[in-house]
């Protein structure tokens, strides 16, 4: 892939982070995770109630369906399905460079909440996108219902467990437990054993945290960090207290080749 990417700001930044990356995967024979988002200056990635906000410059748009080339499979949580409706493709890519293979969609969705009309399935439906993977965790008849819903529309459903919060203190166990967070490492086992090799997680907050809850800490199937790769857009501007962000810090370890690189009007 990397070979076939043209001369230009947004591909010369992707190659300089993922060219020692991807021997590294290749030795590891594992699956490499890159975490990525869009925030302001004072650290949102979203605008009052969710509200979704253009962070991203084009360059830097464009740089985003780039990276978006270069992995097996683009994950989002529930809560940017239902509020964005992305498409999670490779569209600004111009059509003469643009990689045939797209990327496989995937949705954390542990109720089954996604509208069977979203862009995601239509896109498939149409013959424009790969058929999206949706995670979930519920067994109730409700679920079964819409299990048989999502699978008419398009979709491949895997059935995982979720976290327990058993490193959590005993008060805040039970409204983890009601968040229904599916278990990331169970997660990232069902994609490897998918033959998924790299996989972009793009948010929003709730997925932002727990890759970053995971990000230093070893999965625990293997020794590896879950996160191998971070890349955070950052756009010169303020959205304020009462915008969305993600509530949990980066870890103090010692992080290997740390860089900026300017794209645009924005720093990554
Ligand atoms: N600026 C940027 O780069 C991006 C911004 N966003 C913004 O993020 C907002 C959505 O964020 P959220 O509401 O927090 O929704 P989210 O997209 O993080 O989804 C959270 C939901 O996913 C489900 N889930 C299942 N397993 C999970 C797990 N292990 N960890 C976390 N969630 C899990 C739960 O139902 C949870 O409520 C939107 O406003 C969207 O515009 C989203 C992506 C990128
Ligand atoms: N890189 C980036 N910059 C921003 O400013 C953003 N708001 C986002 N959002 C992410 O992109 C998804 C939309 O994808 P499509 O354009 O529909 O393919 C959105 O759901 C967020 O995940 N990203």
């Amino acid at each position: 892939m990397a070979s076939s990417m043209p001369n230009c700001s947004a591909c010369d930044f992707l190659l300089s982070v993922f060219s020692s990356r991807s021997r590294d995967g290749e030795e590891r024979n594992t699956l490499s995770v890159t975490l990525t988002f869009a925030q302001s200056l004072d650290g949102k990635i979203a605008g009052k109630d969710g509200k979704q906000l253009l962070l991203s410059c084009p360059e830097s748009m464009l740089m985003t369906h780039w990276m978006r080339s270069m992995h097996d499979a683009i994950l989002v949580g529930i809560g940017t399905a239902l509020n964005d409706n992305p498409q999670l493709n490779t569209r600004l890519i111009p059509e003469g460079l643009r990689p045939a293979n797209l990327p496989r969609p995937v949705v954390l969705d542990t109720h089954l909440r996604l509208c069977i009309d979203c862009k995601l399935l239509n896109n498939f439906r149409q013959g424009t996108g790969l058929q999206p993977w949706i995670f979930y965790s519920s067994d109730s008849p409700e679920a079964r219902e819409r299990q048989l819903a999502l699978i008419e529309a398009g979709a491949v459903l895997f059935g995982v467990s979720c976290e327990d919060g058993k490193d959590l203190p005993i008060s805040s166990v039970l409204p983890y437990i009601l968040a229904g967070l599916l278990s990331i490492s169970h997660v990232l086992a069902e994609l490897s054993k998918q033959n998924i090799k790299s996989l972009m997680v793009e948010g929003g907050s709730a997925v932002i945290n727990s890759f970053l809850k995971y990000a230093y800490k070893p999965c625990d199937s293997g020794d590896s960090p879950v996160v191998d790769t971070l890349i955070t857009t950052i756009a010169p501007t303020l959205v304020g207290d009462d915008g969305t962000g993600y509530t949990v810090g980066f870890s103090e370890k010692k992080h290997s080749d740390v860089g900026p690189g300017l794209l645009g009007s924005t720093l990554h």
